[in-house]
C-alpha cells in the first residue's frame, strides 16, 4: 500500500515496493519532528527503517544502490514475542538484481552530513539517525551495536585468573590434537569466547567438559546459566547436559532457560527486562546455545546484564539462516578482526600447531573463537555436502547431490510421495495400535522441509498434498497424524516447535510427545496451538534433528533461496538428504548469501 502522504523519491521507492508504507511513516514523522525536508534524506531515512525491517542493523550507502532488497513475506511476527520461533520468511537480496529508480547518492551524501535528523561520526552528540563510516543507522541499533562492541572488547582485553588445566586430559582422554580440547581451554581462559561448529560436531559435547573444568577450579563453586534463545533449543541443551552430567562430574540438575526468561522478560514494563548494568545477572558463568539466532537487541540486553567477571561463551553454527529481528551477530563475531590487545595464543599446556588451523582460524583464536569441524552425528557424504554448500562451491554441491548414495537430486516427487505413503501408513498403524513409542520414532525419520509457507512450494500446500498422500480422511484429528506446537505452552511444559503424534488411547485419541523421561500423552482439548505438519519451514526445522530431509527447492527466482538456507535444511539430516528441485535452483541458492548490513565487523573501535 502506497501512504498518500508519500511524495517524491518516497512514493518513486514505495511504488517500486522497496519501501513499505510504515518505512515512509517513520521518514515523514522523523521530517516533522527535525524540521528536514531533504527527499534524499527522507528516502534514506526510510531506507535505514527498512533495513531493520529486514533485518539489517543499518544501511551501508556505499552499496544500498546497486543491492535494492525485496520482501517477500510482509507477515512479520511480533518482534518482541519470546514464544516466537519461525519467521517464515527471510528477507534476501532480490535475485532478479533489479534496482529501484536511481539514485543520485553524492547528492544524499552531502545531505546527510548538513541533515538536522543525521549525527556524523562516533562521538556527535544525539540525534534520530547516525552515519559512521559509511554506515547508516537509526540511533537505537547503533547504540546497541556499540553496546555490543564495547563489552565484547573490554571482555576480551581483560586477562582471566590463572588456569588450572590438570583436569583437561580426563575430560579428553584420547591423546593427539582435538580442537574440542582446545575450545575448552580457550573458552575457560576468557571472559568471552565463541564454540562454532556445523551439526553435530560436539559442541555440547564440549560445553559441559568446559563446564566440568571450570567447576574443579579452586576457589567458589562458579554459578552456571544454561541459556537459549528458543525454548525447544533451551530444553535440548539441557537435556544434553544433563545426559552427559554422570559422566564428566557436573551437577545432575543443571536446567536451562529461554534467552528472555534468563533476563527477566517484563512486557509491561518500560526495561522490558528485570535484570541489566543496574541489576546484573547473579551468574559466573553463561553458555548461550543456538546464538546464531540470537539478534542485535538481544545481544546487547544480554551483554548489558552478565556480569564483567563471568565467562559469557556462544555457541552455534554461523552458517545457519540469521535471526528473524535485526543482526546476525554470531556471524558477525567470527568475521571481525580481533581487538588490539587480546591475547593471539591458545592457553599454555594447548599448542594450536598441532591443531591444523589455517589463517582464518588462527587470527580468530584471537577473539577466542575455535571451530569444530568433525561431525560425530552424520556421514561423510552430508559432511562434505554441507562444506560444499558453506564454502559456496556449486560444481562439487550438484557433484555430490548427483552421485548417489545418501544424497539425491530428484527433479519429480514420485520418490517422496512414495517415502510420505508408506511412513504414513506405518504411522496410522502405530498409532492406531496406541505404539505411541513407534509413532514418535517413525516421525523422526523423515521430514518434508521447504523455503515457504505459502505458495506452490509453500508448507500450507505441501501439508494438504501429503495428508491425501498418507490417507488422511479429512477428519480434525486422526491416529498418526503429525503435529506440531507453535507457541510456547507452559502449562503442559511445550515448547514453539516440539513436534508430536495423534495417537489412540483407552481414553480415546490423544496427542504423544518424546520426553527425557519417556513419551507424554496430552489430551487434544489441551492444546491451544497446534497445526499438522507433515512440512515444515527450514526456518521451523533449525535446531532439530531427522534420519531423512527432503527439501523442497523453490524456482532459482525466489528470494528466500539462499546458502543459509540450504545449508541448514541439509545439515538436519543424520543418514540421507533428498533434494527435490532443479540444478539452476541449487546453483542459485549456493551462489546467493543472506547479507546483512552492520557496522560490527568492520574494525574493533567503531
Ligand atoms: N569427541 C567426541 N567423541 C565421541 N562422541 C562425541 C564427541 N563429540 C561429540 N560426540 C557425540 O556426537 C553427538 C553430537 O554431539 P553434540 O550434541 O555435542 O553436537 P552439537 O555440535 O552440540 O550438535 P547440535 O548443536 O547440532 O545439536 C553426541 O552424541 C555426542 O555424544
Amino acid at each position: 500500500m502506497i501512504p498518500v502522504r508519500a511524495t517524491g523519491l518516497l512514493r518513486d521507492f514505495a511504488e517500486a515496493g522497496v519501501l513499505e508504507a510504515a518505512d515512509v511513516h517513520v521518514a515523514l514523522r522523523l521530517s516533522q519532528l527535525g524540521g528536514e525536508g531533504a527527499e534524499t534524506v527522507l528516502l534514506a531515512a526510510a531506507l535505514a527503517v527498512r533495513g531493520v525491517r529486514t533485518g539489517s542493523v543499518c544501511v551501508d550507502l556505499a552499496t544500498i544502490a546497486g543491492s535494492v532488497l525485496v520482501d517477500p513475506d510482509p507477515d512479520h511476527p511480533d518482534p518482541d514475542d519470546p514464544d516466537r520461533d519461525d519467521p517464515g520468511a527471510e528477507p534476501t537480496p532480490d535475485p532478479t538484481g533489479a534496482v529501484a529508480p536511481p539514485l543520485a547518492w553524492p547528492e544524499t551524501w552531502d545531505a546527510l552530513q548538513d541533515s538536522p535528523l543525521v549525527a556524523v561520526g562516533v562521538d556527535a552528540p544525539w540525534r534520530p539517525l547516525r552515519l559512521v563510516h559509511g554506515l547508516l543507522y537509526l540511533d537505537r541499533y547503533w547504540q546497541q551495536e556499540q553496546l555490543v562492541r564495547r563489552e565484547l572488547d573490554q571482555r576480551a582485553a581483560r586477562p582471566t585468573p590463572a588456569l588450572d588445566l590438570s583436569a583437561l586430559p580426563g575430560l579428553f582422554p584420547v591423546p593427539g590434537p582435538d580442537r574440542q580440547r582446545l575450545a575448552v581451554a580457550v573458552a575457560a581462559d576468557r571472559w568471552v569466547s565463541v564454540i562454532t561448529g556445523g551439526p553435530g560436531t560436539g559442541k555440547t559435547h564440549t560445553v559441559a567438559r568446559l563446564l566440568a573444568l571450570l567447576l574443579a577450579q579452586p576457589g567458589p563453586t562458579p554459578r552456571i546459566a544454561l541459556t537459549a534463545p528458543t525454548g525447544k533449543a533451551a530444553a535440548r541443551l539441557q537435556e544434553s547436559v544433563q545426559s552427559q552430567a554422570a559422566a564428566v562430574g557436573l551437577p545432575l540438575d543443571l536446567t536451562a532457560s529461554t534467552l528472555h526468561r534468563l533476563l527477566g522478560w517484563r512486557p509491561d514494563s518500560q526495561s522490558r527486562f528485570r535484570h541489566h548494568a543496574g541489576n546484573r545477572l547473579p551468574y559466573d558463568v553463561v553458555v548461550v546455545d543456538e546464538s546464531s539466532m540470537v539478534s542485535l537487541t538481544l545481544m546487547a540486553r544480554l551483554l548489558d546484564a552478565v556480569r564483567p567477571t563471568a565467562r559469557l561463551v556462544l555457541v552455534g553454527d554461523p552458517d545457519q539462516l540469521t535471526p528473524v529481528d535485526a543482526g546476525a551477530v554470531l556471524s558477525d563475531l567470527v568475521h571481525r578482526p580481533a581487538p588490539t590487545g587480546a591475547p593471539v595464543t591458545a592457553p599454555s599446556g594447548i599448542d594450536p600447531t598441532e591443531l591444523d588451523l589455517d589463517g582464518t582460524e588462527r587470527a580468530q583464536l584471537g577473539n577466542g573463537i575455535v571451530r569444530l569441524r568433525v561431525s560425530h552425528r552424520y556421514g561423510h557424504q552430508i559432511g562434505a555436502l554441507a562444506e560444499a554448500i558453506r564454502t559456496g562451491d556449486a560444481d562439487a554441491t550438484l557433484g555430490l547431490l548427483h552421485d548417489g548414495g545418501s544424497l539425491t537430486l530428484e527433479p519429480g516427487f514420485d520418490a517422496l510421495r512414495t517415502e510420505v505413503t508408506a511412513t504414513g501408513v506405518d504411522m496410522a498403524a502405530a498409532a492406531s495400535a496406541g505404539d505411541a513409542a513407534r509413532a514418535i520414532t517413525l516421525l523422526g525419520t523423515h521430514r518434508l522441509l521447504c523455503a515457504h509457507r505459502t505458495g506452490p512450494h509453500g508448507v500450507t500446500w505441501w501439508n494438504e498434498e501429503c495428508s491425501r498422500w498418507s490417507g488422511a480422511t479429512g477428519a480434525r484429528w486422526y491416529a498418526g497424524q503429525p503435529l506440531l506446537i507453535t507457541a510456547n505452552d507452559y502449562e503442559n511444559a511445550l515448547h514453539n516447535g516440539d513436534t508430536g503424534v495423534v495417537v489412540e488411547t483407552p481414553d480415546g485419541l490423544q496427542a504423544a510427545f518424546a520426553r527425557a523421561g519417556g513419551i507424554e500423552r496430552i489430551a487434544l482439548s489441551r492444546l491451544s496451538s497446534v497445526v499438522t505438519a507433515h512440512a515444515l519451514t527450514v526456518h521451523r526445522s533449525q535446531g532439530s534433528q531427522y534420519e531423512s530431509v527432503t527439501l523442497v527447492l523453490p524456482p532459482p527466482t525466489s528470494p528466500l533461496l539462499t546458502r543459509e538456507l540450504f545449508y541448514t535444511a541439509i545439515t538436519r539430516a543424520s543418514a540421507h538428504v533428498r533434494v527435490i528441485g532443479s540444478e539452476e535452483s541449487v546453483r542459485a541458492a549456493v551462489g546467493r548469501q543472506l547479507v546483512r548490513a552492520s557496522g560490527l565487523r568492520r574494525t574493533s573501535t567503531g
